[in-house]
């Protein structure tokens, strides 16, 4: 038998359950030298490349833990994913994807040449940032902070707690921000956007700054991987409908320009940011096989040290082991 698999006679216990994540963990931790940390922003340079951290929170009450958990980051791209959550609530669904599409670029997160090239009528998927700060600017709000305060009302409602602002990440993203004000700039003469600029990219560069640990990510995975219901309460805090949508964005556009690999290879809805976290889905499955999260799971994972398309090279590869194993795969 493969080891981590499971047969009939194979009782999963939190012990089992540990030994094999923190082995896997371990393996992968090591793997962290091949990637490099975010530069871009200078303050992203500070973090560990060798961190790498996971948490993983089942639907049927197993959880599991492992690596540097206790490290805390900013969400940077993962915002992207509650941005156009809570813009779909605000304005409706119809409303946003009239002025952002649903297509997968292939292109680097920051790219702005589809754009441009194709004279598109709005920006390609709203997880890449011209489309981030296209559906930005959609917020309610006359200010950064009026415009985010249902996005951290609906953080707090699924965690418990009101997550921090990182004001230290925030000002040396804007204050380096070039290629997203020239974004910004080409959004303006295109007039996509929806609330001035500045005030769009000053909520968007907070967005990114907002402070989580792998924990959180597990959390609102789970929310997502039960179609927006709150396990606990079986209250709905996003629109299942909603839900859907931003799981479906994450499985096609949510690991830059390795969605489709990621896909193929690890198979679950994903959304992952320059610091190196990544939020992962795994929504319930039927199988007659006994494996740990069948019943679906959200995943934290943090692991700053970055490959090539920006995503954490060995959370990365990791996730990919754990969905083999574990069979998470949606298709
Ligand atoms: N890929 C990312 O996480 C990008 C987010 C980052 N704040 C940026 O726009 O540059």
């Amino acid at each position: 038998m493969i080891q981590g698999t499971v047969n009939w006679n194979t009782k999963i216990t939190q012990d089992w359950l540990q030994n094999y994540v923190d082995d896997w963990v371990t393996f992968y931790q090591k793997q962290t030298k091949d990637g490099e940390v975010a530069s871009y922003i200078p303050i992203l340079k500070e973090a560990d490349p060798k961190h790498l951290g996971i948490s993983i929170l089942g639907n049927n009450g197993l959880s599991v833990r492992s690596g540097n958990v206790d490290t805390t980051f900013t969400i940077q791209s993962i915002s992207k994913v509650f941005c156009f959550i809570v813009a779909c609530m605000e304005r409706g669904v119809a409303y946003v994807l009239d002025r952002v599409d649903v297509e997968p670029t292939g292109e680097a997160f920051n790219s702005i040449m589809h754009l441009e090239m194709r004279k598109l009528k709005k920006p390609f998927n709203p997880f890449v940032n011209a489309g981030a700060i296209t559906v930005t600017s959609m917020l309610n709000g006359k200010t950064p902070d009026e415009k985010l305060e249902p996005l951290f009302q609906l953080l707090e409602k699924i965690l418990g707690h009101r997550p921090s602002l990182n004001l230290d990440v925030y000002e040396s993203e804007r204050d380096s921000s070039i290629r997203n004000r020239a974004i910004g700039y080409y959004l303006v003469e295109l007039d996509y956007l929806e609330s001035n600029m500045d005030i769009t990219l000053e909520t968007y560069f907070k967005q990114c700054s907002i402070e989580v640990s792998i924990d959180d990510l597990a959390i609102i995975g789970r929310v997502l991987a039960n179609d927006g219901l709150d396990m606990q309460t079986d209250e709905e805090i996003i629109p299942r409908k909603i839900a859907r949508l931003a799981k479906a964005l994450m499985l096609t556009c949510g690991m830059y320009d390795a969605s489709g690999k990621f896909a193929a290879y690890v198979g679950i809805p994903a959304k992952s940011g320059v610091s190196g976290g990544i939020i992962a889905v795994a929504p319930p499955r039927v199988r007659e096989e006994v494996l740990p999260f069948t019943e679906g799971c959200g995943i934290g994972v943090y692991g700053p040290a970055l490959d090539n398309q920006g995503n954490s090279i060995a959370g990365i590869k990791l996730l990919k082991h754990i969905a083999t194993k574990w069979d998470l795969s949606i298709f």
